[in-house]
């Protein structure tokens, strides 16, 4: 039998969340014959005689966990092929703080979606909390087809617009299922009413979702929970790993003292000796040497080691009604098997989770409001960014007068900027350097020619007398930006850093030529709002070679391997690519030489 699956359900009460759960529960026969006994009989009595399969998950089970009230019922059933264990929280608007909390070990998220209704702000409130939470498989359910005549236009169509939204979001795997949980089409069985559905029935891809490889086995991470000391020839330090896998004879780096040893045995939870271990395990090591070691230590790697520090950026949602979250206010924050005192030092945004739109004059977080804080510690963290590692990375705060627990958090990482760094007014002002800077922003997909454009025209200005610098994409990805990947985040800071030294060239007086393919508007708009706000000129170029002649050239084999599944989230292939709405220039060099390219964007900068 595969791992067990987590399971965390998204929607509201009327998407029928219910009632596919309850489908789920009954149609693969995996709950108490009594019960299945109680709904018929109080289905018949009401006159239905489809089991109203809702009266299965209703009134959910109030959990009290210092002083906040989670509404998370946990159900577990089981296949023949698979363990699965349902976190079943409430979908109304303001509970969002019991997803955080019943979703934050999920594999997958089911969201649900009605068909009649389409992708509402509850969705979108849902998937973005999960890809928040770093959840790695989404399930779109997109239920009631039926009501809707099995429309495979109208399925598309939600598909499309939820697949649009997502795209914004950090989720490696994505599927949707068309189905009627009330009828059972696609719940368990594979319903015959949608012949355009080549996919799954629900049940049989939450069978197959590969979840082993989910799990950080890269950076070994163990923070210690207990020190195991039954007499004196024993000691023993246990804890939960958090990433990466432990074997006898590892060397290990004790923080934060920084001694180094090597794992001697590994003990696991029933006292057996292990000859592994990895995520998510319990473990007990013994050590090779006598170094002191304490709750809160973190054992990992002398060459791979978490962040140190004091000052952390860190997402976080509200999670009590009785107070709100104002920057200076202090609060005990409990990371891994740490407890330490900490204050917010700066509220930086509240997150629109509904429009991803972020509210920099937000003096406050109340209840389910999220928003981006930087945290000070009176004692250093050992962390990881939340996205790295779900155990390292994440966090809450508690009141330490009531001991509320009042916020869940996810660290994005070490604090970027700190509010003590003043601003210096230049000494040199721009009208006394020799010459006039600015920036010429060169978009377009992989291969479409905007490295060959920007290095003919960097020759040419150069060659002319005019300070000019080519910042390549790839180049930059090696140094300055060699921390990011491909996920529109990664790219969005791609963006922005790139844009941001841009910004340093054109006010020295150089031309910054810019060659990324920048897929996404918004970040190119915000690198555009930053040159305007600096005095500086922006000029997007728009290389706009069409898809299949990017891939004919395929200068690098990129579009190859895309097509072959070797590289997920391509740009063109499998990501999205936001062509400019009002660029300076567009070039089409599918049909030109590039030395045309660069006559054009010269042409333009004379003008
Ligand atoms: N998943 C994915 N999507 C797009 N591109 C990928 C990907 N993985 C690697 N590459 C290679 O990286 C180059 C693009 O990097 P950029 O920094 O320009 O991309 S972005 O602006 O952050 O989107 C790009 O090189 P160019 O062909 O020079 O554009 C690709 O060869
Ligand atoms: N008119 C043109 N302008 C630019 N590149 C062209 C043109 N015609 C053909 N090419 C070829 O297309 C490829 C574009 O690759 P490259 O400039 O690296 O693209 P990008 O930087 O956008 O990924 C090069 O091999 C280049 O020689």
């Amino acid at each position: 039998m595969g791992p067990l699956l987590r399971i965390a359900t998204a929607g509201s009460v009327d998407d029928g969340k219910s009632t596919l759960i309850g489908r789920l529960l009954y149609d693969s026969k995996a709950f108490f014959v009594d019960q299945l006994a109680a709904i018929e009989r109080t289905s018949r009595e009401r006159g239905e005689d489809v089991p109203n399969l809702a009266l299965l998950t209703d009134g959910l089970r109030a959990e009290r966990e210092q002083g906040i009230t989670i509404d998370v019922a946990h159900r577990y059933f089981a296949t023949p092929r698979r363990k699965f264990v349902i976190a079943d929280t409430p979908g109304h608007v303001q509970y969002t703080r019991n997803m955080v909390t019943g979703a934050s070990t999920a594999d997958v998220a089911l969201i649900l979606v009605d068909a009649r209704k389409g992708v509402l702000e509850q969705s979108r409130r849902h998937a973005f909390i999960a890809a928040l939470l770093g959840i790695p498989h989404f399930v779109v359910c997109v239920n009631k087809m039926d009501l809707v005549g099995w429309s495979q236009e109208r399925y598309d169509e939600i598909r499309e617009e939820f697949r649009r939204f997502a795209m914004r979001l950090d989720v490696p795997d994505l599927s949707f299922v068309p189905m009627s949980a009330l009828n059972g089409d696609n719940v368990v069985n594979r319903g015959t009413e949608a012949p355009w559905y080549e996919g799954t029935s629900l049940l049989h891809h939450l069978e197959e979702v590969h979840v082993a490889s989910d799990h950080n086995l890269i950076d070994a991470r163990l923070p210690v929970q207990y020190v195991i000391r039954p007499h004196q020839d024993f000691r023993g330090y246990a804890g939960t790993v958090s990433g990466g896998v432990f074997r006898p004879g590892d060397e290990v780096v004790v923080l934060p003292s920084g001694f180094t040893t090597v794992v001697e045995r590994l003990w696991g939870p029933g006292g057996e000796p292990v000859a592994e271990a990895f995520p998510p395990q319990a473990v007990t090591v013994e050590l090779a040497d006598h170094v002191d070691v304490s709750r809160g230590d973190l054992l990992c790697r002398p060459n791979n080691r978490p962040h140190v520090g004091q000052d952390v950026d860190a997402m976080v949602c509200w999670l009590t009604e009785r107070s709100t979250l104002k920057p200076g206010a202090k609060y005990l924050v409990k990371h891994t098997s740490q407890l330490v005192k900490a204050s917010v030092r700066t509220l930086d945004y509240r997150l629109d989770v509904n429009t991803l739109h972020r509210d920099e004059t937000a003096t406050g977080l109340s209840l389910n409001e999220i928003g981006r804080i930087s945290l000070h510690t009176q004692t250093p963290l050992l962390f990881d960014s939340y996205r790295r590692n779900r155990g390292t990375g994440s966090f809450v705060l508690v009141d330490e007068a009531t001991n509320d627990t009042v916020a869940a958090g996810m660290i994005t990482g070490p604090r970027v900027s700190s509010s003590n760094v003043v601003w210096h007014a230049p000494t040199v002002t721009r009208e006394q350097r020799p010459t006039r800077g600015l920036t010429v922003w060169l978009t377009g997909l992989s291969g479409s020619g905007k490295s060959t454009v920007a290095a003919e025209l960097e020759r040419r200005l150069v060659a002319s007398g005019r300070p000019a610098y080519l910042l390549d994409g790839d180049n930059l990805r090696h140094d300055l930006n060699a921390d990011l990947g491909f996920a529109a985040d990664d790219r969005a800071e791609n963006v922005r850093r790139t844009g941001a030294v841009a910004r340093l060239f054109a006010d020295a007086g150089t031309v910054a030529i810019v060659s990324l393919i920048s897929p996404y508007q918004a970040d190119r708009d915000a690198v555009r709002a930053a040159h305007e706000a600096a005095g500086l000129e922006f000029v997007e170029v728009f290389v706009d070679t069409p898809l299949e002649i990017c891939e004919r050239r395929d200068p690098k084999g990129m579009y190859a391997r895309a097509r072959a599944g070797e590289i997920r989230g391509f740009t063109g292939v499998d990501d999205p690519y936001e062509a400019p709405v009002d660029p300076e220039l567009v070039l089409r060099p599918a049909d030109g030489d590039p030395a045309d390219g660069a006559a054009a964007v010269l042409a333009l900068l004379d003008r």
